[in-house]
This record gives C-alpha cells, structure tokens and sequence, in this order.
C-alpha cells in the first residue's frame, strides 16, 4: 500500500474515505481521532470558554495546576467496557445418587461366595458463595443451567462409588437469589410413600408392603433369568433416603440476600444418596441376594438472581448532567463520556481513595475504631421524567443505588432550572420507590398463598406421621404474619446535590437558587422535593464543581465521609 500520507490523501488531517476504501474502519478512526487531539481536547474547550468565565470564580475554587485533564474530556471511544447481566435465572441440578452394586466373592475353592456390592457414591452439591472481584451476573446468565456430577455406582469387593462432582457458583457481592421453583423426586417419594402408610392403616392392615417389584426402585443382577424374580418377594424398599448434608440446606423456598463478602461457601442443594449394595439385602431367606437399589435422582433448583451493586454513594442525575465525568474526575475509572444522552448503559463502580498510603489519611474522620480509607460510587443511566412510565431507559437502574448509603444528586447548571432538575429526579426516586413495594408486598402474598413448597409440606407430612397428627401442619398459610421489609426507604437516605458545569457562562444565578432551595428545606418551610414526610432534610447541601476541569471536586469526599459517618 502506498504510504498514504505522502499519496497527498489526508485533507486536513481526515482522509477522504470513499477513495480508499480498501483502508479498514478502525485506522480511519485512530486518523481522524489523532487530527482531532492535536490540540488536546481541554485545551480547546478551555480556549472557548475562558473568555466568557469572568463571573463564575466566585463559586468555582482557584483553579488547581492541572492533573491530567485529557483524562475527563475523553474521545466517545475511549473507555472500559465489561460484559455486565444483573438479571438471570438459572438451574442448578444436584448430582443423582450412583446405584448399588449386585456382586459375589469369587475365590477358589468357594464356589459360591456371599455378597459383596458397594454402594453406590453421593451425588455432587450444589454450593453458593459471593466473592469480592466478580461484578456481573453474565456468565451464569450465558449458562443457563449448571449440573453437579452424577455418583458414580458401587463396584464389587465391598467397593463404594464415587462421589459426584459438586459445583461452587460464585456470584458478586450483592446479589440477591430467589426460588421459582423446585422438583426435588425424594420429596415427591416420601409424599407417596407417606400417602400409602395411611392407605394401608385406614384398611387396618399391617403397614409394611412386601412382595412389591418397582422397576425405578431395584436393580436386578443381569446373569440371573427374568423367571427368577418373577415369584420372588422383594424384601422391604429402605424407601427414599436424604443425606446428612440435605438438612444444612436453606428451607424452601430459598431467599438469599448476599450482601457480604463470604468466607465458606454455602450449600444450596445437596446432592442425593447412592443405592444400596446387595449385602444391604442379605437374610436367611435370601442369602445370595440378586438385588441392589438404584441411587435417589437428584433435585433441581429454578432460581432468580438479581444483582443489586453496593456501593456507597448512588450518582443520580438525568442524561447527560456530567455523572460519568465526575465518576471520571473522583476516580480511576474510565466510565464511557459523550456528549449525547444515554452514553452510560449499564453501571460503573469507582472507588475514590481516601488515604494516599503516604502517612496520614487524606481525610481523617471516620467511625471509631475504623477508619474510612475509601468509598465506592455508582454511576448509573441517566433518569428522565416519566421513566416510572417506562421512558427512557426506564426505573430499572435505580436499584443499583437503592442500597447505598449516601445519594448524590447530579444536576447540570447549564441546562435550565436545577431546583426543577432536582425535583424531578426525587419524583422519579419516589415513584421507583413504590414500585418497588408494591413489588416486594405482591410477591410476599404470592408465595404464602399460590406458593406450594412441595418438599416442606412433603417433609412435614411425613414428619408428623412420628406425632399422628397430621392435621397441625395443615394451617391456613394466609393467617401468617408478612415478614417485615428489609430495605430502609430510599427517601430516609441522606443526600447532596453535585452541581456541574460550573465552568459554563450563566450558571451562577441557577446555582444560588438552588442553594437557596436546599436551605428552605433545611428550615423545613419548603417540603423534601420527593414530597414525603419523614424524608431525610437534615443537611441538604450543594457543591459546585467542574468535572471536566476536575475543580471542586476534591470538596465531595469529605461532604461524602460526613454523611456516611452520620
Ligand atoms: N463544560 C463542562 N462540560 C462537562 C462537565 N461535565 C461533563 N461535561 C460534558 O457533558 C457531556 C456529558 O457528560 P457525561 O459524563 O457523559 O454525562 P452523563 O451524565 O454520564 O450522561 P449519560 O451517561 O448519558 O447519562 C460530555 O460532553 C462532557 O464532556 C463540566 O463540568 N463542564
Ligand atoms: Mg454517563
């Protein structure tokens, strides 16, 4: 190819792409990005502004000896994107049990010898376990159903099988897992089983039911003839078996809120016993028994996981506000920035360092006994009004911050009345907020009314059948108490409003009508934007900053530090 600077091509730093199209996409954009950063870009906003920004020093701090500015005005195509998936369900399938083994001591000169099958091995576990440095649900979203292995079937000479496989899901910290539905085949035999022991008693015959063949139930030794077991009578089923392991399991139906860091995976579904061996079966009826049980199938778990990110501080602000830029300006991170609305779609999490490692804490207050060395904030989608009735991207977002501790209220000085702009995010907060229990208060109904929980009805049944009286387990699930909410309304959270683009002529009379608001619903003679009563009003305060210019910022963490700290 011909060097395409000297073919005479680029036409002021941007090649004219139809003549050449056999350049490929991406160099043209690294041409036209580098045309574009001759001048960096900072420099060039700061030219077309500096003239104008007479005023606005009054609100904005001296400017500071500039960082890295670059690093906050970035090209739309310089940022980190990770897969993310907040939302999944998934099954989990719990190793069966390997089958029992039908085998005989062959030695010389014993021409006959007794029984001697193993067991069959456990099936693998199902273990959970939330973990610092996962951040997205999306791997377990890709696999939609994860199996734990099968037991392996027991051998001869006494041998036991193997173990199945058990499967460690790790999921972030912050998820929140749900049960939709279980089949668990034990529990739907004990239920039978339990059903035909009353059959059997009502009759007033003897409970125990010999003679029975269940193909599902036995394993038949395959050298002997079908004539063989045709009139022969099966010894007592040992009926279906749990392991040790099934009652460390969550009752069902199972609701795990992982809002921890967790040191010992938990068990979700245990994995199901093996068959038994042929010596099980020995008597002197039947002394070379020919028969040996099959493992106990294991139970599948249906569940919802919902990944709720912990962060400190919620940044909430409507599209476009500068969010992703003071994300930008507070941390590392390279959260994507543009000029257009909806650049952010989907969360980023920064961690603003509050100790430099260099001596003394850059902020020393924090909690007794435990320091705040750092923070974390959640930069999410941009809100828009009506985004309750599904505008924009809608309300979802909002539940990666319903869980922080501190709301920062992004709001744009340039762009119209912020005191509107505020209220307008707390009324979408507000709305996201019912919704939310509503949601929480449906579902809590619907599971102590439609849910079933086959296995605690099953297990309980079966239970009482030891106290005869099965009735007690029979109450009326609706005469239960709802189980209290467990998130704090949103509303109660402390907050402060980031006003950006300070930098921008016109902002400061928007900027001291804004504060002038804050401190009238400090007094209390203005109602909390989100217009309900016992909101959080004590010390609503305003910062005015200049992400882009990284100015003022270095004010947020310690408006940051004394709200957490209360
Ligand atoms: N002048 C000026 N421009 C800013 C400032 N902060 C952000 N901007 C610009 O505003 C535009 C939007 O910034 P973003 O950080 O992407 O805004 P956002 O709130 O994250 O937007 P969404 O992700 O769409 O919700 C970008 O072009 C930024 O360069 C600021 O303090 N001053
Ligand atoms: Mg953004």
């Amino acid at each position: 190819m011909p060097s395409i600077r000297s073919s005479g091509c680029l036409i002021n730093g941007i090649l004219a792409p139809f003549l050449y199209p056999f350049v490929d996409k991406q160099f043209l954009r690294s041409l036209r990005h580098a045309a574009r950063h001759r001048l960096p870009a900072c420099q060039r906003r700061l030219d077309s502004t500096v003239a104008s920004q007479t005023n606005n020093q009054d609100i904005l701090p001296p400017s500071r000896p500039t960082q890295d500015l670059e690093r906050l005005d970035p090209s739309p195509d310089s940022y980190a994107l990770t897969p993310f998936t907040d939302r999944c369900t998934i099954t989990f399938h719990a190793g069966s049990g390997g089958h029992g083994c039908i085998s005989f001591l062959r030695e010389k000169y014993i021409a006959a010898g007794p029984p001697n099958g193993g067991d069959g091995g456990t099936g693998g576990n199902i273990y959970i376990q939330a973990v610092r440095g996962e951040t997205s649900l999306h791997k377990l979203a890709r696999r939609g159903i994860l199996k734990a292995g099968a037991g392996k079937n027991g051998a001869g000479k006494n041998r036991g099988g193997e173990r199945g496989g058990d499967v460690l899901v790790t999921v972030p910290v912050g998820t929140v897992l749900r049960e939709v539905w279980r089949r668990d085949p034990v529990a739907e035999e004990e239920a039978r089983a339990y059903s035909e022991r009353r059959k059997a008693k009502r009759a007033e015959e003897d409970g125990a039911v010999k003679g029975q063949y269940r193909r599902d139930q036995w394993m038949l030794y395959p050298g002997s003839q079908p004539s063989e077991f045709r009139n022969m009578e099966f010894p007592k089923h040992p009926g279906p078996r749990r392991s040790n392991l099934a009652l460390t399991q969550p009752k069902a139906p199972v609701q795990l809120d992982l809002d921890k860091p967790m040191e010992q995976p938990m068990l979700l579904a245990a994995g199901a016993l093996g068959g038994l061996g042929n010596t099980h079966f020995v008597s002197t009826d039947m002394p070379r028994p020919k028969i040996a049980t099959k493992g106990e199938p294991g139970m599948s778990l249906h569940v919802q996981l919902e990944l709720k990110l912990l962060a400190d501080v919620g940044l909430v602000g409507l599209p476009n506000a500068g969010k992703s830029t003071l994300l930008r300006a507070l941390t590392n991170s390279r959260a994507r920035v543009g000029d257009w609305a909806f650049t952010t779609l989907q969360p980023n999490i920064g961690t603003v360092v509050l100790d430099s490692h260099k001596g003394r804490p850059m902020i020393t207050a924090g909690r007794k006994g435990d320091p705040r060395t750092n923070f974390t904030i959640a930069d999410i989608p941009g809100v828009i009004e009506d985004a309750h009735l599904d505008k924009g991207l809608g309300l979802s977002f909002l539940r990666h911050i319903e869980r922080a501790a501190v709301l920062a209220f992004v709001v744009d000085l340039s762009a119209g009345d912020s005191v509107a702009a505020l209220r307008a995010l707390w009324r979408e907060v507000g709305e996201y907020e019912t919704f939310r229990n509503e949601e929480i208060n449906a579902e809590t109904q619907k599971r102590l009314v439609d849910w079933k929980p086959l296995v605690n009805r099953a297990t309980s049944e079966f239970e009482s059948d030891a106290f005869g009286d099965p009735e007690v387990f029979e109450a009326d699930a609706s005469e239960m108490p709802l189980p209290p909410l467990t998130l704090p309304p949103i509303t109660s959270k402390p907050w402060f409003v980031v006003a950006t683009k300070a930098d921008l002529p016109e902002t400061q009379d928007n900027f001291a009508s804004l504060q002038s608001y804050l401190a009238a619903v400090r007094d209390g003679t203005v109602a909390h934007p989100s217009g309900k009563k016992n909101a959080w009003k004590d010390r609503p305060s305003a910062v005015p900053v200049s992400a882009i210019k990284a100015e003022g910022v270095e004010r947020i963490p310690a408006v940051v530090v004394d709200l957490l700290n209360g």
